[in-house]
């Protein structure tokens, strides 16, 4: 039993991944109810093989009685403001100060959502927070197991730290909203609050109802990873099996970076989920640390933000 538990939850974990992070699956989606269901019904009758990563255990069980207080072992910091043109002009000519070589960008789509951090040691999703005040967050890692395209495991076995995005798509917000108003409840006003009030519901069953999804945007630790720019992170957060989103560019200079945000601006509606700007990075690791922090926020990053 123990050999055919395993194989089942190999295989429906890249089942998992193709369609919950790659958004392209292989198989009909009976045939992967079909072999979870094996898998319950081989659990069910040899509990003492089940793991906390098998794809059955997303959905915990009793709901918690409070959030615990989770400290940021690297603060989660805001982002600085960017509103035209001219500001993105200057924030990069203050980065090419800032350093001696030419400086390159790496342009990303800000997620209107929630910022969560996820914590894996020895290949295993750990600890899920949300960001709080930047150094004291809420444990929400019973919510977050919910989210599919989160892997409950990992073949990185160092210590590795992500950070993201929590979002609600706009298909899953529009249905839930639907719902509510059945029920006469209160309608959410937007996707972000929608997303931030399922991530605090203290029972896990109903935070796995709401169709929650994240993108990954960063790294908080990572012992080992011998990376040298952001844009070969988020390719290894990918070939770890993260979902990071399809649309972030390598730019070379500020007039790509000012191409891509006019392109965006643009394509903004014929997106499927809430963004509210494009955050623009130094894409080299020791530019990065050259040009540092201000007492908030990283120097090397900028977020500019649509016009309302
Ligand atoms: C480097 O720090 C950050 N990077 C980010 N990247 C994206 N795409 N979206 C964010 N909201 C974001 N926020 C922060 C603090």
């Amino acid at each position: 039993a123990q050999k055919e538990i395993e194989a089942l939850r190999e295989v429906l974990n890249q089942y998992g991944y193709e369609y919950y992070v790659l958004d392209k699956p292989s198989v009909p989606d009976v045939e992967y109810d079909q072999k979870l269901q094996e898998l319950r019904k081989l659990e069910e009758e040899f509990p003492e093989l089940v793991t906390k990563d098998s794809p059955t255990q997303r959905v915990g069980g009793e709901p918690l009685e409070a959030f615990q207080k989770v400290e940021h072992k690297v603060p989660m910091l805001s982002l600085g403001n960017a509103f035209n043109e001219q500001d993105l002009r200057d924030f990069a000519k203050r980065a090419a100060q800032g350093t001696d070589e030419p400086v390159s960008f790496v342009c990303e789509l800000k997620i209107d959502g929630l910022a969560i951090s996820l914590t894996y040691e020895n290949g295993k999703f750990i600890l899920g927070a949300t960001r709080g005040d930047g150094s004291i967050g809420e444990n929400i890692t019973s919510n977050l197991r919910t989210i599919r395209s989160i892997p409950l495991t990992i073949k990185e076995k160092e210590n590795l730290e992500v950070r993201g995005e929590a979002y609600m798509p706009h298909k899953s917000f529009l249905a839930l909203n639907e719902a509510r108003e059945e029920k006469e409840e209160e309608p959410f006003a937007n996707p972000r609050n929608a997303a931030a009030g399922s991530l605090r519901q203290l029972d896990p069953k109903i935070a796995a109802k709401r169709n929650l999804d994240i993108f990954l945007y960063g790294v908080g630790e990572w012992n080992n990873s011998n990376l040298t720019s952001h844009s070969d992170r988020l390719e290894a957060l990918s070939k770890l099996g993260f979902k990071t989103n399809p649309e972030w560019r390598k730019c070379e200079t500020i007039e790509e970076v000012l191409e891509y945000v006019e392109y965006w601006t643009n394509e903004r509606p014929n997106l499927n989920y809430e963004i509210d700007g494009i955050v623009v990075k130094v894409d080299n690791l020791d530019q990065q640390e050259e040009l540092g922090y201000t007492a908030k926020s990283p120097r090397w990053a900028i977020a500019y933000k649509f016009p309302a």
